[in-house]
């Protein structure tokens, strides 16, 4: 089975232009990825079903609709930015990352399968003052720092199914995070839709913010 195939499994209707986008991934992420640590070494090979498609679970929560605007905060290499950006291609993804060489990492991925759909911004969050109607993240800080940082960027006008907000990935015992958070919460677990072990544990959590 070609490693793609994961993601193909979990969304059967991708066009010929996402499969092929996809399928590019693997030869771009070794690549730059042996020059610019942006997944740990020994989980490369897991490339697809720990970074691909875990990324993707944020589209088993909400289907963003065409003209929607997302910053993806500490994007790292691209996660979950560029899947998201591939799964929604008109849906505008602006990652943000405070390391520069890891923003270089995510934009060259970007231009390579010839996203248009992508901005890049070498910055800290608290920096960037542009308004999107959602933020997502994965594995970058506890939740309510993140709600701090992004309250300042959801827009007040509301475009989609799920009220505009942060949605973010985690894994683990997150109680005593949600605990603390005064907004509307809601977590999904992603065993639900994901049979692979790996997903035993994980979660998207949406935080309502308006
Ligand atoms: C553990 S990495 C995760 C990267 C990526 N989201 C992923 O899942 O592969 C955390 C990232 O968050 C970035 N980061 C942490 N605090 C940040 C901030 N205040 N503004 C922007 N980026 C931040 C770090 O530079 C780092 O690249």
């Amino acid at each position: 089975m070609d490693m793609a195939d994961i993601i193909q499994n979990y969304f059967p209707d991708l066009t010929d232009t996402q499969k092929e986008q996809f399928a590019a991934l693997w030869d771009l992420y070794t690549y730059w990825n042996s020059k610019i640590n942006v997944i740990s070494r020994k989980d490369i090979g897991n490339l697809y079903e720990h970074h691909i498609l875990h990324s993707l679970g944020i589209a088993k929560v909400i289907h963003f609709r065409p003209g929607t605007e997302v910053m993806d905060l500490g994007t790292g290499g691209g996660f979950p930015g560029i899947p998201l950006a591939i799964l929604f291609p008109e849906v505008s993804f602006h990652l943000v990352d405070s390391i520069g060489k890891k923003v270089k990492v995510a934009t060259e991925v970007a231009n390579a399968i010839e996203l248009k759909n992508v901005t890049a911004r070498h910055c800290r969050a608290e920096e960037e003052k542009r308004m999107f109607d959602f933020v997502v993240s994965r594995a970058v800080m506890p939740l309510p720092d993140l709600i701090k940082i992004v309250r300042k960027n959801i827009k007040k006008e509301e475009s989609n199914a799920l009220p505009n907000g942060l949605i973010c990935l985690k894994g683990g015992e997150l109680q005593h995070e949600i605990q603390s958070v005064r907004h509307q919460v809601m977590v999904t677990n992603l065993k639900d839709f994901f049979k692979e072990e790996y997903f035993e544990t994980k979660k998207v959590i949406y935080v309502c913010i308006n």
